[in-house]
C-alpha cells in the first residue's frame, strides 16, 4: 500500500506532511507518520534531502516530536528532511495492550516481537530501519534514503541508539535526549523485552550499553554519537536511563568524547521543553554528518 496525504502544513518554509499506510511490519494495520520536507526539497528546482528519523518515546505518536520538539527551524536552515513515524501499531486488539502506559500500544521498544501474540503487529523495527524508507522512495518523495541518520527520546533514544549500533553504515550519527541506555538493567526495559521477547536475552541484542561494548575491539568501528540527559529528570534518578554505563562502556571500548559525547545538563527535566532546548543542537550537530 502506498503513501496516502493526511495534511499538508507550511512551516519554515517547509512542509509538514502527514501520511499514512497499510504497515505489513505491523500486521497489516494503518500507521500515519510524519515528514517534514525542508525548503530546498520543494518546488521546481527540488533536491532530495538528507533524512534524520526521530523516533519518540512512551505514550508518543508521530505527532508529539513534530508538534512540541522545535526541530523545523534546523532542519529548514540545513535542507534536511525530518521523519516521524509512530511509537506502536494501533488497535491490535491484543489482551493487555492498553493495560499499561509503557507495555503495548505507544510502547513498542524499536524491535521485532518473537513472542505470540505480540509477533504479528509488534515489529517496530522492521517499520522504522527498512519499510519506512521504501515507503519514502517507493512514494517519490524528494529524499535521498541513504543519507540517513537518527535521533531520539527516552524509548525513542535507546531505539535510535540501538538502531544505529546495530545497522553499521545504515545511518552515519545517532543522538539522543534522556534515551534509556541500558535497557536490560532497568524496569521499563526488562518489562518489554520479556514480554515481546520469547527469550527475555535476546534484549541484550537491542541494549545499546551491550551493543557498544562490542562495537571496540579490533573490528571498532568510527561511531558519530551525542547524548543529553538531564539532571532534574525524574526518570533519570530511578534509574530508568542509566547514560553512565553508556559512556563507561564507550569508553571501555576505546571511544572518547570526539566519538561518544554524554553530556548532563543540569536541572532539565524528560520533557519536551528540555528536547526542544537542544534540538537545534542535535540538528546542526547531525548536519555535519548528513551534508558532508
Ligand atoms: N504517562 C506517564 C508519563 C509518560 C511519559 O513521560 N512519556 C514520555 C516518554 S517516557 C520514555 O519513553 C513522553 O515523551 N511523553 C509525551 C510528551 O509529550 O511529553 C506517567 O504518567 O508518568
Amino acid at each position: 500500500m502506498s503513501l496516502k496525504q493526511e495534511s499538508l502544513n507550511k512551516t519554515f518554509g517547509g512542509e509538514l506532511r502527514k501520511y499514512s499506510y497499510q504497515s505489513q511490519a505491523l500486521g497489516g494495520l494503518t500507521t500515519n507518520l510524519n515528514v517534514f520536507l525542508p525548503p530546498t526539497a520543494i518546488g521546481a528546482s527540488a533536491k532530495a534531502a538528507p533524512v534524520l528519523y526521530y523516533l519518540a518515546g512512551l505514550t508518543c505518536t508521530e505527532d508529539n516530536g513534530a508538534q512540541k520538539g522545535g526541530m523545523f527551524g534546523a532542519a529548514a536552515s540545513h535542507g534536511i528532511a525530518l521523519v516521524f513515524p509512530d511509537t506502536s501499531p494501533r488497535g491490535a486488539k491484543i489482551e493487555g495492550e492498553d493495560e499499561s502506559w509503557d507495555f503495548g500500544t505507544g510502547a513498542g521498544f524499536y524491535v521485532n516481537a518473537d513472542k505470540a501474540p505480540w509477533n504479528k503487529h509488534y515489529n517496530t523495527y522492521d517499520y522504522v530501519v527498512r519499510e519506512i524508507p521504501a515507503k519514502l522512495s517507493e512514494a517519490g518523495l524528494p529524499i535521498a534514503v541513504e543519507k540517513a541518520s537518527i535521533f531520539g527520546h527516552s524509548m525513542g533514544g535507546h531505539g535510535a541508539l540501538s538502531i544505529y549500533l546495530r545497522e553499521a553504515g545504515k545511518y552515519k550519527s545517532a543522538s539522543a535526549f534522556a534515551p534509556i541506555s541500558h535497557p536490560t538493567a532497568c524496569p521499563w526495559g526488562e518489562k518489554a523485552f520479556s514480554g515481546y521477547f520469547n527469550d527475555a536475552a535476546k534484549g541484550k541484542e537491542h541494549d545499546s550499553t551491550e551493543l557498544i561494548s562490542q562495537a571496540g575491539g579490533s573490528s571498532k568501528r568510527q561511531l558519530n554519537i551525542l547524548i543529553d540527559s538531564g539532571t532534574g529528570d525524574n526518570f533519570y534518578k530511578q534509574k530508568q536511563l542509566l547514560p553512565e554505563d553508556f559512556e563507561a562502556a564507550a569508553r571501555k571500548a576505546g571511544y572518547d568524547a570526539k566519538d561518544v559525547n554524554v553530556r548532563l545538563q543540569e536541572g532539565y527535566d524528560h520533557s519536551y521543553f528540555f528536547i526542544s532546548t537542544f534540538a537545534g543542537e542535535h540538528i546542526n550537530w547531525h548536519a555535519k554528518f548528513l551534508t558532508a
